[in-house]
């Protein structure tokens, strides 16, 4: 019987991401893709990311934390999805300030500055070809050779790429919303370039503290909200010497402030983050997984 059967979970967002909490500290089990894909279907309980929380590895930290993309993949980062399980835990436990331990590394987590907001460190970005990862080198992953659309005349071409802890590809456009992104999303996402695939954001520079992104989620489709991607973005930005390192980035279903901290190379987001509801998972949601 899955870990999951009968287990609490919370149903949140962050500003439209929409994120499934499960705090299995109590059970040490690992959540398998199946189960993963099981608790996003129509049945279950439907979201872009499933974050579960483990018993805590590392000394002084609150837990290790999975993350799953409704397709049952698992990701490195996920900026909404963290201040979605960083809210439950302060409204639990008074705490204003925690750290995670995530398959990116150590997150920092705490209260913004206003009971509404929650800041996450998000680490360094990273820009090496291998770190993205890239499937062949580049040596400025400001711009790399990728494009999509007639050979002489590219609807999207020369995107930068970063790694949040997961890969990133940003394209500079105009208008965000001029492009059939479910179309293109899923030709990017799966284009050799990135061995393990990637997040494809379209985003456009109003002026050196406001961008506007769009994007396409590995393992979950077009999301209302990508926070590693705002971040992803906003380094990127910063790094073509288009934007400040404190920027506002506006998405689909909200604003993120990124702060790309000068002392560490760290960045940090602030956002809100929603609670819906809470309930408890339908053990007829895994009767057919192994
Ligand atoms: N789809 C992402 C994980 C979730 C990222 C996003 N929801 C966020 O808020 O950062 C990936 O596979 O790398």
């Amino acid at each position: 019987m899955s870990a999951l059967a009968n287990h609490a979970f919370a149903k949140m967002n962050g500003i439209g991401n929409e994120i499934v909490v499960v705090d299995l500290r109590d059970k040490p089990a690992v959540v398998t893709a199946e189960e993963a894909r099981a608790v996003a279907s129509p049945a279950g309980v439907p979201y872009d990311q499933l974050m579960v929380l483990q018993p805590p590895r590392l000394q002084g930290t609150e837990a290790f934390i999975r993350i799953y993309n409704n397709d049952g993949s698992e990701a490195g980062a996920c900026g909404n999805g963290m201040r979605c399980v960083v809210r439950r835990l302060f409204e639990k436990t008074g705490e204003t300030a925690v750290t995670f331990e995530t398959p990116a590394g150590l997150l920092n987590c705490w209260q913004g500055p206003s009971p509404d907001l929650y800041t996450i460190d998000m680490g360094a970005p990273k820009f090496g070809w291998q770190d993205i990862p890239l499937a062949e080198e580049f040596r400025d992953t400001r711009y790399i050779e990728l494009q999509v659309g007639p050979i002489d005349a590219p609807l999207l071409h020369s995107p930068s790429v970063v790694s949040m802890g997961n890969p990133h590809a940003i394209f500079w456009v105009d208008d965000v919303n001029a492009y059939d992104l479910a179309r293109f999303g899923p030709l990017l996402e799966n284009h050799p370039i990135f061995p393990e695939r990637a997040n494809i954001t379209l985003a456009h520079i109003a002026d050196r503290d406001h961008i506007t992104i769009r994007t396409w989620e590995r393992g979950a489709g077009l999301t209302k909200a990508c926070g590693s991607a705002a971040c992803a973005t906003a380094v990127a930005a910063a790094r073509l010497k288009r934007a400040n390192r404190i920027v506002n980035i506006s998405l689909p279903g909200g604003e993120l402030s990124i702060d790309w901290r000068e002392r560490d190379d760290h960045v940090l987001m602030t956002g809100t983050a929603t609670f819906e509801y809470e309930g408890t998972f339908d053990p007829a949601l895994f009767a057919s997984v192994a």
